[in-house]
């Protein structure tokens, strides 16, 4: 067991991280010697997800000396009908004045409620919801769920109404949580450091391709307005930390003005984590960058994990060896800025002996114009792309078809960590991460949700790289067989910039970067065709070999404020068996290749 300076040490670390979220030492020391006493002193347990048990031990305290006091009553025989004092789910035979609208696409799920006849009513202690009476219509185009406000008895602190003829079945039972009864400071800040909603309804998200937005599209409007309003007019921007999982907007359940029922929040909650509106990065970006959606209706993008930078799925082999970067391939000898140096050292000899930036960290404009010049194509003999449908086909007479062409592109090579030069050498730009002033928005037409600028951009300017798991070519390609037999489709990107130097490439060389379970604001970035105002550029920063590369995004023109940013995928709208799925294009280019819009 630990010291007792230790423990002490342990105990106070517990207190003051429990005070940073509003609970008092008085709360949280008979809490923790509790627990120290029950789980033996293991501190480890206790302090885990940041001191999550402790956390959850301090909000159940009422519930359990509820609880206690509920037997104690119970055993002098007195009337403990503690249900009406509770928030309360009841058949209502009043108007509603809000409704969630659920899609009739929701998918309903197999685990039904327990359902009985007549009327039950709903008792929530703490974060449990016992059903005792709802009722939830399910019309044959949708479903509705009727939130109530004004319904409150003097006893009641809110209620909700659910009416209809049958309870719904749920994947997971619905969760309701009441408005903070006892302390709603605490009890906000547990939920926002534990990422809880008021109140949450399981539900299923449509695919972006469809609508850029989840089926479920419940209208809030009996939510109050928000009440931080965002350069561009936003109506969905609420204070600070405020996690909601995708589907909805989030209100004042979260911007702490909780005194009456109208301030119910009722979240649709899909499976992934949640999303903080005011930074979609969740501080994992230098720069914050927001949720917008102007359309008022408080649908925010599916959930993802959010990543600056990439991670490994699975098989994919990227070799970070410094025994690999030769001389030839580091400044080691380099000191400060490189850029500032008179004469280019070793990290430029890539880019023909000179940098690709200036010392505004732009590109320069002969090294972008000659990105945007027309590509030579490179033919694989054995492309990587048609060999994994062979390998994956039953079929003995399966063909491989001609490589369709992988444009060779020039890279840019930035100084690493073997070279001399520091952190800020102007070499190093796309290492250093986003920058500018970015927003991810919901677009006014079919393209589901985009990228902006929020701030004016000059030409050359690096926006952010196409950041996702790193997978091998097989490993997309079985993704996409699984995620197209569901209806969906993955937001890849091929690093094939180099495949030009190998005739036939391994399988776990043939990689890619799949945004759509883990990623950055890069996969919201648009296609236009031919004329967009970003271009892709493959980065080597750490790996020489080029199998592996940031492929980063650059602007090609001077963009103004809340200009959507968009990149030409380089898609042939009539190749079926693109990895990336052919939509039908919106881009409104006048060079618009998708031959239905013609
Ligand atoms: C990488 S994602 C871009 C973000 C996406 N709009 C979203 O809501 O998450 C690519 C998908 O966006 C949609 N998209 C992108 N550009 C489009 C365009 N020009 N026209 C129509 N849909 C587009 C397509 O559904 C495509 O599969």
């Amino acid at each position: 067991m630990a010291s007792s300076k230790v423990c002490k040490e342990r105990f106070d670390a517990a207190v003051t991280y429990l005070g940073a979220i509003g609970i008092q030492r008085e709360t949280v020391s008979p809490v923790l010697t509790n627990l120290l006493e029950l789980y033996d002193h293991n501190w480890e347990f206790i302090e885990a997800d940041d001191f999550r048990v402790l956390t959850d031990a301090i909000f159940d305290e009422p519930d359990r000396k509820e609880e206690q006091q509920r037997q104690a009553n119970k055993r002098k025989n007195l009337d403990s009908d503690h249900c009406k004092k509770k928030l309360k789910i009841k058949h209502h035979s009043r108007k509603p004045t809000s409704k969630v609208r659920v899609n009739e696409k929701r998918e309903l799920a197999e685990a039904p409620l327990q359902q009985e006849a007549g009327p039950q009513t709903v008792c929530a202690t703490g974060n449990t919801l016992q059903l005792s009476s709802s009722r939830l219509p399910i019309e044959e185009t949708g479903m509705e769920i009727n939130v109530l406000k004004d319904t409150l008895t003097d006893e009641d602190s809110s209620a909700l109404s659910l009416q209809g003829q049958e309870l719904p079945t749920f994947e997971t039972p619905l969760a309701v949580m009441c408005p903070p009864v006892q302390d709603s400071s605490h009890q906000r800040a547990y939920n926002d450091a534990h990422n809880k909603s008021i109140i949450e309804l399981d539900y299923t998200y449509s695919e972006p391709r469809e609508s850029g937005m989840l089926q479920i599209v419940p209208a809030m409007d009996f939510l109050p307005k928000p009440s931080v309003p965002n350069q561009a007019g936003s109506s969905c921007m609420p204070p600070n930390n405020s996690m909601i999982h995708g589907g909805i907007c989030p209100s004042s359940a979260t911007a702490g003005e909780q005194s009456s029922s109208s301030n119910m929040l009722v979240i649709a909650k899909p499976k992934g984590p949640a999303h903080d509106v005011n930074d979609i990065t969740k501080g994992e970006e230098h720069v914050r960058i927001p949720i917008i959606n102007e359309g008022g209706n408080g649908i925010l993008p599916p959930p993802f994990h959010y990543i600056p930078r990439n991670i490994t799925f699975q098989n994919a082999y990227v070799s970070l060896s410094l025994a690999r970067i030769g001389d030839d391939n580091c400044c080691s000898d380099c000191f400060g800025d490189c850029l500032a140096e008179p004469i280019p050292c070793a990290c430029a000899a890539e880019t023909g002996g000179d940098f690709a930036y200036t010392r505004d960290g732009l590109l320069k404009e002969e090294f972008l114009n000659s990105c945007l010049s027309v590509l030579p194509k490179f033919y694989c003999k054995i492309c990587s792309r048609e060999r994994v449908k062979i390998v994956n086909s039953e079929s003995p007479n399966a063909k491989v078809n001609p490589c369709k062409g992988h444009p060779i592109r020039k890279f840019i090579k930035e100084c690493w960590s073997k070279c001399g030069c520091a952190r800020n050498c102007g070499n190093r730009v796309v290492q250093r991460g986003i920058s500018r002033h970015l927003q991810v928005f919901l677009t006014p037409g079919e393209k589901g949700w985009g990228l902006r600028a929020a701030e004016e951009l000059p030409w050359g300017a690096f926006i952010c790289e196409y950041v996702g798991e790193i997978l091998t070519n097989n490993e997309l390609y079985e993704r996409n067989n699984q995620m197209v037999s569901n209806g969906k489709h993955t937001y890849p990107t091929l690093l094939d910039a180099d495949w030009v130097t190998e005739d036939v490439l391994e399988d776990d060389h043939a990689l890619c970067l799949d945004g759509t379970f883990y990623g950055n604001v890069a996969r919201f970035i648009n296609h236009r065709c031919s004329d967009a105002n970003l271009i892709v550029i493959p980065v080597e920063i750490e790996t020489p070999d080029h199998h592996y590369y940031h492929p980063a995004f650059f602007t090609t023109r001077q963009i103004k404020p809340f200009e959507e940013l968009i990149w030409d995928y380089g898609l042939d709208f009539d190749d079926v068996n693109h990895p990336v799925e052919a939509f039908k294009c919106c881009c409104g280019s006048e060079f618009c290749q998708d031959k239905r819009n013609i």
